[in-house]
């Protein structure tokens, strides 16, 4: 087992020396190995987005050392760490450029941290290629090639996000409520793609959701946070054991 992701005695203190300071997390460790599909849990305001923004670097914490695959990265902007890190978050409008077209928005993610002035003129050389990648994927993708992402459908856009998230494999991947703000069948088409990717590609992934069946369902590690730490952290056979009203133990008041 390779260890992808440490994170070491983190705190996030926010409105420090003011009436509203408040800690988020509370001296919270945290080893990920390769390969591992993390389904995160929690209660409203538990803090898993800001766990996730620390790993991600869009929050510093107050204290403690976040390490991605033996690189120290506590103190690296968000920008640097895209080079090992993606997320998808819940807002559709999130992680596409709404003028760009989808080819374009595929194009600019498949050359991340590529100069932009080589993009338009590679992008009919891409366009075949994009036809086809995209053809598999839920909600017709493949017909709006040339149409702005900002005229897509939520559906359409968030299964745009995830795979500019994923093509160019990222050693870590993140999800914020991905599916969340979708109707129950687009959500559930999203979230049958994410988990053929993230199991195919044998990606790392932690997956923040409120849905205690496809914690247990997909994924193949569930960690549960409450209040700033972690109080539930379970993979392999204990896993396989849990049950939904075990799990339901940690949501009553
Ligand atoms: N920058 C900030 N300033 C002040 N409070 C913050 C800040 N960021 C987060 N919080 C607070 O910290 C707590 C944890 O927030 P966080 O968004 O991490 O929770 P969460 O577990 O993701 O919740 P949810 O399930 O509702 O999305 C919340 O009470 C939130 O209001």
């Amino acid at each position: 087992m390779t260890t992808l992701l440490e994170l070491n005695h983190i705190s996030t203190t926010v409105n420090a020396g003011t009436p509203n300071e408040r800690t988020i997390l509370k001296d919270l460790n945290l080893t990920v190995e390769q390969g591992e599909f993390i389904t995160l849990l929690g209660t409203n305001g538990a803090g898993k987005s800001t766990l996730l923004n620390v790993i991600n670097g869009s929050l510093r914490p107050s204290h403690g050392q976040v390490v991605v695959d033996q690189h120290p990265v506590t103190k690296l902007p968000e920008a640097k760490r895209a080079k090992y890190i993606a997320q998808v978050f819940q807002d559709p409008k999130l992680g596409t450029a709404p003028r760009m077209t989808v080819a374009e928005n595929l194009l600019l993610a498949a050359k991340r941290g590529q100069r932009r002035s080589l993009i338009p003129r590679r992008l009919n050389a891409h366009l075949d290629e994009f036809k086809q990648l995209t053809s598999q994927l839920p909600n017709g993708l493949s017909d709006r090639l040339t149409t702005a992402a900002g005229e897509l459908s939520g559906g359409q856009r968030q299964t745009l996000s995830f795979l500019m998230a994923t093509m160019t494999k990222p050693q870590l991947l993140l999800l914020d409520e991905h599916t969340a703000a979708l109707d129950p069948n687009t959500s559930h088409q999203l979230m049958t793609l994410t988990d053929q990717v993230v199991t195919q590609q044998e990606l790392t992934c932690i997956m923040i959701t409120h849905q205690i069946k496809d914690a247990l369902k997909y994924g193949n590690r569930i960690i549960i946070l409450n209040q700033g730490q972690i109080v539930l952290d379970v993979k392999g056979t204990d896993r396989s054991d849990l049950s939904e009203a075990d799990l339901l133990q940690y949501f009553e008041a």
